[in-house]
Formats: structure tokens, C-alpha cells, sequence
């Protein structure tokens, strides 16, 4: 977990599109190192947040401080410390990977600091995203997910210190899915980049992510740690076992004291016992509910 200084800073943000509130009153903090994961359900504004952090739309109202400036207003030296992977890209067809790669980070040269040289080398950024085998492939050529692997390596090729990412396993694979986490990882322990994602995936933000916003109906109804917010909810864990060849199954809020009694009750006779605490997915759904109900 990080202890660095804060990147990102948002108070009090709104966004009115007509007369529809889609961002009411949206505060959060992220850290130098931190990942932070938004999620909420479809519409709930996380993609209009975003975008307004990386400068790419006006808000209504509030306070925004990302690295220090205001996105609305920030010039070129600030967007080449930024990275971004948005959901979809399509160009760059004709180009080849490692060729595009050594491209675009020729742009950032002049950006490079003492503490931060840019661009990150491009076989190095191809390997780091799995991408050496098609490193000489045109672009038009590749599948989903290794178009999907492109798309990231093109938001660090700068080697931003903040990284945004939009929906970004959308469309990998399971292996592609654990390389990407580690390498976000990474670049987050290593590197010190703060990463904001949105996903759907929840296991991937319990994986992921230092810290979860839930954003719902433009409200953040939840800011915190996977644990802090299953705190939030009574949860139930499921608790199974078999006894004298009969299998059994409860649900309970305690499973440390079932377990406990279970064994105490019915010694060595219980077998197979299995214990499933409620997941980020249990939280989660829990607390989306909450806020619909009490709308
Ligand atoms: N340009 C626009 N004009 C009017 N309304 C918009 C515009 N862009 C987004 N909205 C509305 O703002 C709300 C939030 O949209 P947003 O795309 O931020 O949600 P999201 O949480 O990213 O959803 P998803 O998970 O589906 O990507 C939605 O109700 C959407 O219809």
C-alpha cells in the first residue's frame, strides 16, 4: 500500500449534461503508488469521471487537481507525465507494433526528467506486454487481445506517472489476464505510478486494486480497501462439511465461531470442511442494492 504524496485530488465534482445530474458531489483522494479501482454498475459515471481527470471533458463544477494541475487547463508537460488506455482505439493500421512503439516514445524524449527517463525502450515495452513474437506484425493483423496489450503499452510508452485504464482486460484471455496484473502491479510497486481503472471485473479489483470506489447513479456510495467495505455489509459466508457420509451446508455471518463449535460439537468425525467468505462480488452487489433501494 502506498504512502506517497497525493496525485489525485477531487472535490465536490459535478457533471450536468441538460438537466441530468450524471456526477453529483464526487470526492476521492489517490496516492503516489496507489491503484485504485472505480467500479460501478452501467451508466454510473465512471468513464464521464475519468475523462474529466485526464482533461478530455469539462466539468460542471468542483475541484480537480491531477499532478498538481487543473486537467481543464494543463498543457503538454503535464498530458506526457499522464498515461491513458481508453476502451476502444482503432488506427494505426498500416503500422507494425515495435516500429508505432519506438514512434510515439520519440515524442516523450523531451519530456525526460533526472527521476523519470522517457520513453520506456520499445523491445523492452513489447516484451513487458507480451508482445515480442509480434513485434514486427502490422497492426491491422492482430487479434483482439494483442491489439488490447498494444493499447496498453501505448498508454505507458511515456512512462506516466499516473496511468488511466478504461475496461483494460476487456478481451484477454486468462494468461494475458495475469500478465497484465503483473505487470500493473509493477508498475505500481516499482515504477510508483498511480493507476485509476474501471472494470467490471471484480475479481480483478480485488486483485488489483489498493483501494475500490463504487460509483452509483453519479454518488460515491462506497471508498475504501476490499475489507473495509465488506465491513460495511453484513456478509455471510457459506460454510460446508460432511459427517457419517452426510454432506451439510450453512450460511452464517461467523464462520471462524461455526467452524470452531463445529469441531468442538463433532470432533474429528467432520471431514472436507470448506469455507467460502463472502467475495468483493457479495460486497459489492450488497451495497449497489443499498444505494438503489434508498434512491
Ligand atoms: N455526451 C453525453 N451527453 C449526455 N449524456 C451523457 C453523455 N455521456 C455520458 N452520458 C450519460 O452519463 C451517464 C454516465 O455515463 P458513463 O459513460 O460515465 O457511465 P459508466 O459508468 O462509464 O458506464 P459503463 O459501465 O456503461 O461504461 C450515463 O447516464 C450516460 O448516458
Amino acid at each position: 500500500m502506498s504512502t506517497g504524496h497525493t496525485v489525485l485530488d477531487v472535490e465536490g465534482l459535478r457533471m450536468r449534461y441538460g438537466d441530468n445530474d450524471v456526477l453529483r458531489d464526487v470526492t476521492f483522494r489517490a496516492r503516489q503508488g496507489e491503484v485504485l479501482a472505480l467500479l460501478g454498475p452501467n451508466g454510473a459515471g465512471k468513464t464521464t469521471t475519468i475523462e474529466i481527470l485526464e482533461g478530455f471533458r469539462n466539468r460542471s463544477a468542483g475541484r480537480v487537481d491531477v499532478l498538481g494541475s487543473d486537467p481543464a487547463h494543463a498543457d503538454e508537460g503535464w498530458r506526457a507525465r499522464v498515461g491513458v488506455v481508453l476502451q476502444s482505439w482503432r488506427d494505426h493500421g498500416k503500422w507494425r507494433v515495435r516500429e508505432l512503439l519506438a514512434h510515439l516514445g520519440s515524442c516523450y524524449a523531451c519530456y525526460s526528467t533526472d527521476r523519470v527517463a522517457r520513453p520506456w525502450d520499445a523491445d523492452d515495452l513489447v516484451a513487458a506486454v507480451g508482445l515480442t513474437e509480434h513485434a514486427g506484425k502490422k497492426i491491422r493483423t492482430l487479434s483482439g487481445g494483442q491489439r488490447r496489450r498494444l493499447d496498453v503499452a501505448i498508454g505507458i510508452v511515456g512512462r506516466p506517472e499516473l496511468l488511466f485504464l478504461d475496461e483494460p482486460t476487456a478481451g484477454f484471455d486468462p494468461e494475458a489476464r495475469r500478465e497484465f496484473h503483473d505487470l500493473v502491479r509493477d508498475l505500481a510497486a516499482r515504477h510508483e505510478t498511480t493507476v485509476l481503472l474501471t472494470t467490471h471485473d471484480l475479481a480483478e479489483a480485488e486483485k488489483l486494486a489498493d483501494r475500490i470506489v463504487v460509483l452509483d447513479g453519479g454518488r460515491i456510495i462506497a471508498d475504501g480497501t476490499a475489507a473495509e467495505l465488506a465491513r460495511l455489509i453484513a456478509g455471510q459466508d457459506e460454510v460446508r462439511w460432511v459427517r457419517d457420509g452426510r454432506a451439510f451446508e450453512v450460511s452464517t455471518a461467523d464462520s471462524t465461531a461455526f467452524a470452531f463449535d463445529l469441531f468442538r460439537r463433532y470432533g474429528d468425525t467432520v471431514t472436507d470442511l470448506e469455507v467460502r467468505r463472502s467475495s468483493l462480488e457479495d460486497t459489492y452487489l450488497a451495497l449497489v442494492r443499498k444505494a438503489e433501494v434508498s434512491r
